[in-house]
C-alpha cells in the first residue's frame, strides 16, 4: 500500500532520536529543518552528532534504550544497527500512541521520511515507499534544479494578495493565471 503524504504540524509534538551513528545524523540534520524539539538516547554518539546536539542545545543520554523511554514522545526515530530494537521500539510504541520510525525496516514504520526540498514557503517531498530511497535522492536533486530561489518571494507576492483581496471567483482567477505564468517563465 502507498503511503498518505501529509504536512504535520510538529508544535508541541516532543520527538525521541534513539541512535548516534551516521543514519541517526541524518534523521536528525533533516528534522532540525522543521523542529528542534528533540531528545537523543544512543550508547555511543559520533563526533558530528556531539557538534550538531550542542549547537542546538539539544536534551541527549549516552546509554542503550530501555523500555519506557518513549513514555512522553509523539513521535521516535529508531535509527539503531540492531534490527531486534528496531521491531521491539515499534510493538512498544502503540501503547503509547507515539508514531515509530524505524530505519531498518517498512514493517516498523508508521511513517517514512521523504527526500524533500526546502526554500522557505516551498516544501516539495518525494517518496518512492520504501521501493528506491537513492531515486528519491536523485529525483529530488532534478527538482532542485528547476526551482529558482525567486520561489520564496513569490510565495511571499502570493500569500500577501491571498490576504488583503476579498475571497472569490475573481481572486481565484487573478491568482491562478499569477502561478500559471510564473512556472512559464522558468523555461523562457
Ligand atoms: C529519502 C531519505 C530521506 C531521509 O533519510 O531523511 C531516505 N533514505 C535516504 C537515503 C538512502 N537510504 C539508503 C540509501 C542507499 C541506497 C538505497 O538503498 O537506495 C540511500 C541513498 C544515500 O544515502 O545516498 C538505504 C536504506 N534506506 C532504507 C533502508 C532499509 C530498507 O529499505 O528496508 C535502506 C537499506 C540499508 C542497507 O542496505 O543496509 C529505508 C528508508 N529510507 C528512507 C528515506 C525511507 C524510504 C524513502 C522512500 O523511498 O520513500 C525508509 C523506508 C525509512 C526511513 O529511513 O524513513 C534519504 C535520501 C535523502 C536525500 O538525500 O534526499
Ligand atoms: N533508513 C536509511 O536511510 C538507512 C540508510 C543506510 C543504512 N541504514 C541502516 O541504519 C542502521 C544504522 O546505521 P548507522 O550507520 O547509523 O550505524 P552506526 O553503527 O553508525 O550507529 C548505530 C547507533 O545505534 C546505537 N545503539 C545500538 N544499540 C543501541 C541500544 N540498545 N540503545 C541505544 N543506542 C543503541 C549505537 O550506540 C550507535 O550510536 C543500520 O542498521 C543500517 O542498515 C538505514
Amino acid at each position: 500500500m502507498s503511503y498518505f503524504p501529509a504536512f504535520l504540524k510538529l508544535d508541541d509534538k516532543k520527538i525521541l532520536i534513539v541512535g548516534g551513528g551516521n543514519i541517526a545524523y541524518e534523521k536528525l540534520d533533516h528534522l532540525l529543518d522543521f523542529t528542534s524539539d528533540i531528545d537523543l538516547i544512543a550508547q555511543e554518539f559520533s563526533d558530528e552528532m556531539l557538534q550538531k546536539i550542542q549547537k542546538y542545545g539539544l536534551k541527549y543520554e549516552t546509554r542503550a534504550y530501555k523500555e519506557g523511554d518513549i513514555a512522553q514522545y509523539a513521535i521516535v526515530i529508531v535509527a539503531v544497527d540492531d534490527i531486534g530494537l528496531q521491531a521491539a521500539i515499534f510493538e512498544e510504541s502503540k501503547a503509547y500512541k507515539c508514531l515509530c520510525n524505524a530505519v531498518d525496516s517498512v514493517d516498523y514504520c508508521d511513517f517514512i521520511f521523504p527526500s524533500y526540498i526546502k526554500k522557505e514557503d516551498l516544501t516539495i517531498a518525494v517518496s518512492t515507499s520504501g521501493a528506491s530511497p537513492a531515486m528519491a535522492k536523485h529525483l529530488r536533486r532534478y527538482l532542485q534544479e528547476l526551482i529558482p530561489q525567486s520561489i520564496g518571494s513569490f510565495l511571499k507576492e502570493m500569500r500577501g494578495l491571498r490576504e488583503s483581496l476579498p475571497k472569490g471567483k475573481e481572486r481565484m482567477k487573478m491568482l491562478d493565471e499569477k502561478a500559471k505564468n510564473y512556472i512559464q517563465s522558468w523555461s523562457k
